[in-house]
């Protein structure tokens, strides 16, 4: 069976605006998982690196550099890996999503910097891995933190550093050289600071990257309603409704669902135009629009077909039960009083059903005779298509 809807075929539209990454972060829709997703990953990246670590000062354990017994060794490691995976399940699971920073970037940082800065106590003759250790923590704050952030984390990991080799000259271990300790911590406490400064400039750049895009993706949004919509009345334009019109037919077709189009035209339009300006005019369209946008469902769509003219899409309905459903609009209208004037107004009604299998322009050209007969017949008037010539037509399909 052959549909015709090919002529009227046009893309797919995705009319999404931002999303709310539990209201703190925006990402075009669909990428509060691609978010996650970016965070998982840093956050793989970084338990690569934590796993290597662990490798390497056990190595150095296993090579006599370290004062740590097995045991301690092993709760040291062990306590620290049940907190990374806790951690990590919190980012994985989605948990996290109620903090501030969902991805937990700090308390990341900070279980490093305290594994180390235990490790450095407990095995100080490792010194040169864990200075190492300390410093390759901090690019993985870039992403996230803002620079005051980082700076604090580092000020953290300096005292953490300072204390430890306080701690240690205290216990007058043998292995001390204490000035070149301090003249190493000094070394390594300025390499943290140029950190710092190369952070500011790096997160400068990341937010104004990050702006510019909100500023683009909003524009977008902008740019796709107006490309769907009619300015003056708010309501869909045609095009839209026939992008909308193609995918009901083609559910139509496949499962069976009906859907009904209306052609509602104003009834001596021009007479108001004429005496009342355009201005009045256009104020009548915009309320008979938001008329018939509130008289409809969620999945039907009320477009603007151009000039005074509407189209209606009822899904899910037959000729049936569409006929109630206009009545009320039509009354509606005539009871409304339209414009600063408050003038009366009366439409004029053509209602078609879609037939299986058929072109969506012949489904509008047939509402659109029976308007032309609502319109013949006197106005204020809805012509519907006769039910038998339906059945017939569905029976010959
Ligand atoms: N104010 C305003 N008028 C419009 C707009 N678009 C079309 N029109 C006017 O709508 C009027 C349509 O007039 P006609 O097609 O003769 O129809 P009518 O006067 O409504 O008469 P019937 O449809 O036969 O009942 C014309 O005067 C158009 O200028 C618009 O955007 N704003």
């Amino acid at each position: 069976m052959t549909t015709g809807h090919c002529q009227l075929c046009v893309h797919g539209h995705s009319g999404d605006g931002l999303a709310q990454y539990n209201g703190r972060k925006t990402y075009k829709d669909g990428s509060v998982q691609q978010l996650q997703r970016d965070i998982l990953r840093r956050h793989w990246y970084a338990a690569v690196w934590a796993l290597s670590y662990t490798i390497l000062l056990c190595l150095g354990h296993y090579l006599d550099l370290s004062q740590l017994t097995d045991v301690q060794l092993w709760r040291l490691v062990a306590g620290y890996w049940l907190l990374q995976v806790a951690l990590l399940a919190m980012v994985a699971s989605g948990y996290s999503r109620r903090y501030k920073d969902p991805s937990l970037t700090i308390p990341f940082m900070l279980l490093s910097i305290a594994f180390l800065s235990l490790f450095l106590w407990m095995a100080p003759a490792m010194r040169p891995l864990l200075v190492l250790g300390y410093v390759t923590v901090l690019p993985f704050g870039m992403f996230q933190l803002t620079w005051r952030g980082f700076l604090a984390v580092t000020l953290v990991t300096v005292a953490c550093y300072g204390s430890v080799l306080a701690l240690l000259q205290g216990s007058g271990r043998d292995f001390w050289q204490a000035d070149l300790e301090w003249l190493l911590a000094v070394a390594f406490a300025a390499s943290l600071f140029c950190f710092v400064v190369v952070a500011r400039e790096f997160t400068q750049l990341r937010d104004a990257h990050r702006n510019k895009n909100r500023e683009l993706r909003q524009a977008l949004a902008r740019i796709e309603e107006l490309a769907v919509t009619d300015e003056l009345t708010g309501l869909y334009n045609r095009r839209y409704l026939l992008r909308g019109m193609e995918k009901h037919a083609a559910l139509a077709d496949r499962e069976g669902l009906s859907f009904v189009a209306v052609f509602i035209d104003i009834d001596h339009f021009k007479h108001i135009n004429d005496s009342h300006g355009h201005s009045i005019g256009d104020q009548v369209l915009a309320e008979l629009a938001m008329v018939l946008r509130r008289s409809v469902r969620e999945a039907d769509m009320a477009s603007r077909y151009g000039g005074e003219e509407f189209v209606l899409l009822l899904s899910g309905v037959d000729l049936v039960e569409a006929a109630p459903v206009l009545e009320r609009i039509r009354q509606v209208i005539i009871d409304g009083a339209f414009s600063e004037q408050q003038l009366p107004l009366t439409v004029s009604m053509g209602v078609a059903q879609f037939r299986v299998g058929e072109c969506v322009e012949k489904l509008l050209a047939r509402a659109d005779h029976l308007l032309y007969e609502a319109k013949r017949r006197g106005r204020n008037r809805i012509e519907m298509e006769a039910l038998a010539a339906i059945n017939a037509a569905h029976q010959s399909s």
